[in-house]
């Protein structure tokens, strides 16, 4: 599904070769500063190459109209950024944002339900804590029904109970709706649990791939 050939991006990262399959969950390994926060932001163009080719689905990722591209292929960030206003404003402004058409309350309130956020929709999102946050993160890109799900590892200002929490859920849902999950960790336990491959990226360099 994701195809890169000779990708440079600054002296950050480079990749000769890489084929990320679909619908399978794959972990991208390595050590602080390796370059995996970076990869994941190339995937959805959020910063372009250098040099080299991305493609997705065979077409490069440059020719994709840019909102597009971000609906399909959605990142959830380590740290996510959360809008000002109430619960209800957050989803509306990620439809608002990837011209998507407003939906029922109902439809919101489901997805809270399915990430355990038991709060209401007019309650002020800045007020919630950090795994509530990232859990409404994630209700806003279920809310897109991305194809392809980009899941940084969440903040380690998170408690590990939180972050195995969230990753649970992302990859729950991932499998039972037949998705794309390409997810970065340094935990190579959480890789081993999860991913059905698992990609290393030391230094900015593929290091093996299993
Ligand atoms: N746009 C940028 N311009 C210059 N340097 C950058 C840029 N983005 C990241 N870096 C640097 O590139 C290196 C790799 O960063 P990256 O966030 O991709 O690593 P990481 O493997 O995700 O690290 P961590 O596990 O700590 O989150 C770091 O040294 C970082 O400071």
């Amino acid at each position: 599904m994701f195809k890169l050939e000779n990708v440079k991006f600054k002296d950050i990262l480079e990749i000769d070769n890489l084929f990320i399959q679909d619908k399978l969950i794959t972990a991208i390994l390595g050590s602080s500063g390796g370059g995996k926060t970076t990869f994941l932001k190339l995937l959805n163009n959020m910063i372009s190459a250098d040099s080299g080719n991305i493609y997705y689905k065979d077409q490069e990722i440059e020719e994709y109209n840019p909102v597009e591209l971000r609906r399909k292929v959605v990142m959830l960030a380590q740290e996510p950024q959360i809008f000002k206003g109430t619960i209800k404003d957050n989803f509306k402004i990620t439809e608002e944002i990837t011209c998507k058409q407003y939906s029922e309350d109902k439809v919101y309130k489901n997805l809270l339900e399915k990430v355990s956020l038991n709060k209401d929709l007019f309650e002020d999102a800045s007020k919630l804590s950090g795994g509530e946050r990232q859990r409404l993160a994630l209700a806003r890109v279920m809310l897109l029904e991305p194809e392809t799900l980009l899941l940084d590892e969440p903040s380690a200002s998170l408690d590990l109970e939180t972050e195995d929490l969230i990753i649970k859920m992302v990859a729950n849902y991932v499998k039972k709706n037949d998705r794309t999950l390409i997810m970065v960790t340094h935990n190579p336990h959480v890789a081993e649990e999860y991913a059905d491959e698992i990609i290393n990226i030391e230094q900015g360099k593929l290091v093996d791939q299993k």
